[in-house]
Formats: structure tokens, C-alpha cells, sequence
């Protein structure tokens, strides 16, 4: 199959359990959720996105025909004299409208372990090494299981408690940024420290200036 690509990055992963830790970011164009385009965030099922993900203008991206092509170009962003394990994080965009066994396999060849951040509204194929879960109000989950699920709060409409009993081995509450991050900030922290089954997640590449 044909993967489209917005960019392809290396990095600090910013979020979540793994935050701080290096790796290259392959950001699939396309959400199931939000077109991408401003004209239609009011429409959209998601409405606060951060991020950029409509076609294939960004660093490193394109349009790739196999899971061979994109692995190595997935490689090629990993500095070649760097010791230790290689961490590529897939994301979006929603990266599982595209990710499947193929790209899996080769990135795996190629000696990735392989993390994806996912809206949790596709099922999830078998393989990969760290599966993050970001569920959105008014969208059906139906990924249940996972190693993380990272809740961006608060959203109307939407409980921790109500995800507590599903199977993730850590539960954490991102801060909604745009025009209340700060406000949304001091809501999470209260809400972590009166539910200890929940940890922060700070965003921080955005607070270290990173991609
Ligand atoms: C851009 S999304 C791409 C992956 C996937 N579509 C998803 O929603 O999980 C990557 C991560 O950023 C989070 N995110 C998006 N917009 C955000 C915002 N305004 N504030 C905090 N986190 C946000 C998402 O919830 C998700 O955990
Ligand atoms: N540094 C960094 N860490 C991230 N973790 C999740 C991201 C995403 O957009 O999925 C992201 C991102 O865009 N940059
Ligand atoms: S589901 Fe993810 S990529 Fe899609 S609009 Fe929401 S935050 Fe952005
Ligand atoms: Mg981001």
C-alpha cells in the first residue's frame, strides 16, 4: 500500500510515560476525526487539535510504496552513529487509518521499536511495542487495551472515571493547550492529586522549543 507522509523528524518524544526519551517522529497525513483544513474545526468531532497534519509538505515527507521505502526513510532521520535502541513514534494525524502489518515488519527489520499515538477509534493491528491512546469526546473507542491512555482534559462531555476500568498499564491527564491551557493546567494537577491512579503529562517539547 501507499503511505502518505506530512513529515518525518527526529526528536525528544514530549508526552506521556516515555516523555524525554529520543526518537523519529513519522507523522501519517489524515484524521478520521478533523479534516485538518480551520474552515472545518467547528464541524470537526475534534476540535482542538494542535497539530498539522493535511498533506505532505512537511520535513522528510511524501508519499512512500511499501513499508520497505518507509522504514528507510524512517531510518535515514535516525543519526547513524547514535548507540542504543531506536524509537520511531508513529502519529498524526490519525496513524492508524495507514499503519499496518508491512510497515510494521520492515520498521521492525530495521531495528525500530515501534510506539504509535492513536485517537483509539480503529483497531489497532498486533506488533506494536508501545501503544498510546488518546480518546475524544463524542467518538467511539474501541481500543480497550493499551500502555498508556493519555486523556487530553478536560473535555466536555467527557469523565476520567469513566476510562479507570479499562486495560492500560498507565492513566495520565494532558492539559488542553490553546487559549486555557493555564486554567486546563491547574484542573489537571487538582484532578491527579485528589485521583493518584492519574499522572500529568506535560507537553514538553513545547515548553523546550522542540519540533
Ligand atoms: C495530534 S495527536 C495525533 C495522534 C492521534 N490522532 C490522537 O489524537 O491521539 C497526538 C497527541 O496530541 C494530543 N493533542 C492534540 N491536541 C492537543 C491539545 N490542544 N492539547 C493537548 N494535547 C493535544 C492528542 O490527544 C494526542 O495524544
Ligand atoms: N516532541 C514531540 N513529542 C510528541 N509526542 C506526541 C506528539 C504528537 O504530535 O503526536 C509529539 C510531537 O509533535 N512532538
Ligand atoms: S484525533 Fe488526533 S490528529 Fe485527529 S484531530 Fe484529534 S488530536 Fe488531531
Ligand atoms: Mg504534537
Amino acid at each position: 500500500m501507499t503511505y502518505t507522509v506530512r513529515e518525518i523528524f527526529h526528536t525528544l518524544q514530549g508526552e506521556g510515560l516515555n516523555a524525554g526519551r529520543p526518537a523519529v517522529f513519522l507523522r501519517f497525513a489524515g484524521c478520521n476525526l478533523w479534516s485538518g483544513r480551520e474552515q472545518h474545526r467547528h464541524l470537526a468531532i475534534c476540535k482542538f487539535c494542535d497539530t498539522q497534519f493535511v498533506g505532505t509538505g512537511g520535513p522528510g515527507g511524501g508519499k512512500f510504496e511499501d513499508g520497505e521505502s518507509l522504514a528507510a526513510a524512517v531510518s535515514r532521520r535516525w543519526p547513524h552513529d547514535a548507540q542504543g535502541p531506536k524509537l520511531v513514534v508513529c502519529t498524526g494525524g490519525e496513524p492508524l487509518l495507514q499503519l499496518d502489518r508491512a510497515a510494521i515488519d520492515a520498521l521492525h527489520e530495521r531495528g525500530f521499536e515501534i510506539a504509535v499515538e492513536t485517537n483509539g477509534t480503529i483497531p489497532a493491528p498486533s506488533g506494536i511495542d508501545w501503544l498510546c491512546v488518546s480518546p475524544k469526546a463524542g467518538a467511539e473507542l474501541v481500543v480497550e487495551h493499551g500502555d498508556e491512555l493519555k486523556l487530553v482534559y478536560p473535555q466536555a462531555g467527557i469523565d476520567p472515571a469513566d476510562f479507570e476500568g479499562l486495560d492500560f498499564r498507565h492513566f495520565l491527564l494532558q492539559p488542553m493547550d490553546g487559549p486555557e491551557l493555564e486554567g486546563n493546567t491547574r484542573r489537571s494537577i487538582e484532578y491527579c492529586m485528589q485521583h493518584p491512579k492519574w499522572r500529568l503529562s506535560v507537553q514538553t517539547h513545547k515548553l523546550l522549543g522542540l519540533p
